[in-house]
């Protein structure tokens, strides 16, 4: 066929594009919906106090700590170098204080965690439970990390009950230190996972575990895939289309990696929610690949798990991905402008 006209090649493309669209699955037409709305918003949660950008020279001048790691650029401003560790750490620790007033050490080669992704995803959770209108929130924080970020975050900003689940001996005694030096004890419960390969069967299990029903459930689940000869290899990024990241990877390979990644981890936690059903209101966990979350939509798919939603985190360099899932008859609803 011979196309003559401007109008008939913009028809034919038009067909051959429709051709293409019906052949891409449900999951990766939401996902390109995703892409492009956020294209369109490219913006933190609202409510994000980090919409702001910190003014770094004011805040090194107030905090001794984080002057010393800062560099001062000729025209008298205060800079942060994202691919200095020790930076990333001061910073994080300055803002947890200056924004929060919590007060936060990490373990030594332990992950710092990026305070600007944490509170958009606390907040996301914010717009989920809103519509059950609440007295007593309790959370579960799969794999707290040293920080215990997300139950600190939670307990300090929304006086929720946490329960942190951790697996690494030394990420739990920092854990239970932040929680004792912001007094939040009698909100922050640190429970250690006996078995790595599961998620809330020991502590479900356990003849201490409360019999109060949880809200949610938090995850920022290990990423790459420790069955790979050099995980850390793994590229979470197509590097033509997205530059390499800006800042330097933080955390130890028993926090960063599991078998097969974030897919099966969080494959595991949808096994385990068919179990827990009614334990957990709404079931969610952050991703860090976008090609991840048609994976797991399609897994969830597969369980006849039919309630869910899906987000991003937008955060400036990176974005990150969420999927919430419930059991409940009333359909997950968030109160976000997203
Ligand atoms: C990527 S880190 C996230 C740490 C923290 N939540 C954050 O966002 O900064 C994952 C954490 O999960 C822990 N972990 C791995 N498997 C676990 C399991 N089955 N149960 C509980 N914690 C686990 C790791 O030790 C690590 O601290």
């Amino acid at each position: 066929m011979r196309i003559c006209s401007k109008r008939g090649t913009t028809f034919f493309l038009y067909l051959v594009t429709l051709g293409l669209y019906s052949r891409l699955k449900p999951n990766k037409l939401l996902l390109l919906k995703m892409t492009r709305i956020n294209k369109k918003k490219n913006n933190m949660h609202p409510r994000n106090v980090l919409r702001t950008p910190p003014d770094y020279t004011k805040l090194a001048i107030k905090y001794k700590d984080f002057r010393k790691v800062c560099d001062l650029n000729l025209n008298g401003k205060v800079s942060v170098d994202f691919r200095n560790e020790q930076a990333l750490r001061e910073l994080a620790k300055m803002l947890l204080l200056e924004y929060f007033d919590l007060k936060v050490d990490f373990a030594p080669g332990s992950l710092v965690p990026t305070l600007a992704l944490r509170l958009n995803y606390v907040l996301w959770l914010e717009d989920l439970l809103e519509p059950l209108k609440l007295d007593t929130v309790r959370g579960i924080d799969i794999g707290c990390g040293s920080s215990c970020v997300y139950s600190l975050l939670a307990a300090k900003k929304n006086k929720w009950h946490m329960l942190a689940l951790e697996s690494k001996e030394i990420n739990i005694e920092y854990a239970q230190k932040n929680i004792e030096r912001n007094e939040l004890q009698s909100l922050i419960e640190v429970y250690q996972q006996p078995d790595k390969t599961t998620i809330f069967k020991s502590y479900f299990e356990s003849p201490n575990a409360t019999k109060e029903q949880f809200h949610f459930c938090i995850c920022n689940p290990p990423f790459f895939d420790s069955n790979s000869p050099n995980p850390f290899a793994g590229k979470t990024r197509n590097p033509t289309r997205r530059p390499a990241p800006k800042t330097v990877r933080t955390g130890s390979a028993e926090e960063l990696t599991c078998e097969g990644g974030e897919v099966e981890f969080v494959k595991r936690i949808i096994d385990e929610s068919l179990l827990y059903k009614e334990r957990v209101s709404i079931f969610t966990t952050m991703l860090g690949i976008k090609a991840n979350l048609p994976k797991i939509l399609d897994y969830l798919k597969a369980q006849n798990i039919s309630n869910t939603r899906t987000t991003e985190f937008y955060q400036g360099h990176t974005n990150r991905w969420s999927v919430a899932w419930s059991f409940q008859k009333e359909a997950i609803s968030d109160t976000s402008s997203n």
